[in-house]
């Protein structure tokens, strides 16, 4: 097709969808508001701990600001070297964990010492940091005195759970040992006092509980930890009531304070809680697009889009693809019609419950499924090894229409330690998404190719 001819054909086609999609707009099904976006967050994190069963690997080195410059850098290669109470010890082999994680090397020196120091400490998820702070907060816990003396702040009920979760299995050697959730619908009867050693809790609650109510006593509080920080911002009144707990606390209480990242507002809130800090950062991988061939295809419609997804299944092996589309309706029209071509096909998708994504992407991972459609809010910071395509049925862009680079990238960017080579290929069907795909070319300074994929050879040609 004339490239006009071409333009004029997706002009009346994006205007009749733009229509479309004032409706959907207005309809339950809309995207996303920023409060959802919000919510998103905790989701997110609680999806990247639901799947995950090993560790995160990191080649950046980690940075360690010490309260005090003049003390020795202290690391450890080993759980002995911490020298644990023996049941803790005991706790962490049962969990399968052979020596510290590269965060853990030099937070557990900082958090065991003698006296215990503060620390503010920034990795990405799955880099070892609820084990951290989990055993620290193990090796301070008195179990023969019965009241609360470690208080974790968690953003969600979810997210609480999990790190209790891992209280337990690696505290499951002290008998005596018990753990309280302070959250929401939780309800104790007035007066009572918990006897609980450690408590996990949502900071309202946690809040309620150490003043109005009175079940715990803040004053007997030896380790504070303020896990998830940066969630823990995004959300209404979570930073208030954090701060308030904290001024609770008594003076000589350790505070720990871990986030996933490190923008400045979540540094601005780590510095009010945590007084006379040490700070530990892991950068997270650079991703790059070094070794992804990046491709556009010219379409004039969705149902091209589609029949361009098939020649390229038809020319090429494709183990494993994941399939991006802007709404959650697209993805859903998406991955029906490339089941009825006969693809296992998974789909995510934003209406399912954390849970449900997780066991999706789990199938995902272990290959029951061999191409995941989703949108893009729902995949964000989810990494799924493995996939060598990626196909942007529509270009990423931000809310207000521009192109976004950055989740561009994320898509599909490779971080060093995945550096297989990689196929990337656009569907492009309309002036705008062009304009869209020209400046992510710029942005990156890379330039991606034009593929016919009514043309079989040159298919084949570029999955060689
Ligand atoms: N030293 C270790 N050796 C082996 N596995 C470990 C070690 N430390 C943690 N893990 C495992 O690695 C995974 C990620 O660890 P963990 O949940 O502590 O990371 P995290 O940084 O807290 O992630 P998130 O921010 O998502 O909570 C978990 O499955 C955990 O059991």
């Amino acid at each position: 097709m004339a490239t006009d001819s071409w333009a004029l054909a997706v002009d009346e086609q994006e205007a009749a969808a733009e229509s479309v999609s004032a409706v959907v707009k207005t309809s339950a099904n809309a995207e996303k508001t920023d409060e959802e976006e919000k919510e998103d967050r905790a989701a997110q994190s609680l999806l990247n701990k639901l799947i995950r069963s090993n560790l995160v690997d990191n080649t950046n080195q980690v940075e360690v600001l010490q309260r005090d410059p003049n003390s020795p850098l202290y690391s450890v290669k080993s759980f002995e070297e911490l020298r644990l109470k023996p049941q803790l010890l005991q706790g962490v082999y049962a969990m399968g964990f052979n020596r510290p994680s590269k965060i853990q090397e030099n937070a557990l020196p900082l958090m065991l010492a003698e006296p215990p120091q503060n620390l503010i400490a920034q990795s990405q998820s799955g880099t070892g940091k609820t084990a951290a702070f989990v055993l620290a907060m193990l090796s301070q816990v008195e179990p023969a005195n019965k009241y609360p003396q470690c208080l974790c702040l968690s953003p969600t009920y979810e997210l609480a759970l999990q790190t209790g979760k891992v209280i337990e299995q690696m505290g499951k050697f002290y008998p005596a040992l018990k753990l309280a959730y302070a959250v929401r619908g939780n309800k104790l009867e007035r007066g009572q006092k918990l006897s609980e050693q450690i408590v996990i809790g949502t900071p309202g609650t946690v809040l309620d509980w150490c003043s109005k109510l009175k079940f715990i006593d803040p004053k007997k509080i030896k380790v504070f930890v303020l896990d998830e920080a940066d969630v823990m911002i995004a959300t209404q009144g979570h930073q208030d009531q954090s701060i308030r707990i904290q001024r609770m606390l008594p003076r000589n209480c350790q505070m720990l304070l871990f986030s996933a990242t490190f923008e400045d507002s979540v540094w601005k809130f780590a510095q009010k809680v945590v007084p006379d800090p040490n700070v530990i950062k892991l950068k997270r991988e650079e991703e790059t697009l070094d070794t992804i061939k990046q491709y556009y295809v010219l379409c004039s419609s969705r149902d091209e889009k589609f029949q361009a997804l098939c020649n390229l299944y038809g020319a090429i092996t494709i183990a494993q693809a994941m399939i991006f589309c802007h709404t959650r309706k697209t993805a859903s029209w998406l991955a029906a019609e490339l089941s009825k071509e006969g693809h296992q096909v998974a789909l995510l998708s934003g209406e399912m419950m954390v849970e449900q994504r997780a066991a999706v992407i789990e199938r995902f991972r272990e290959g029951k499924e061999k191409v995941l459609v989703t949108t893009n809010v729902c995949a964000r910071g989810i990494d799924v090894e493995q996939v060598s395509v990626v196909i942007n049925f529509d270009l990423p862009v931000d809310k207000d229409g521009n192109p976004d680079n950055e989740t561009y990238l994320h898509r599909i960017g490779r971080t060093g330690r995945f550096g297989k080579r990689g196929l990337a290929v656009n569907m492009v069907d309309s002036k705008h998404s062009m304009n869209i795909l020209n400046r992510i070319q710029e942005h990156f300074n890379k330039k991606i190719e034009r593929l016919d994929t009514d043309d079989l050879d040159e298919i084949e040609k570029i999955a060689n």
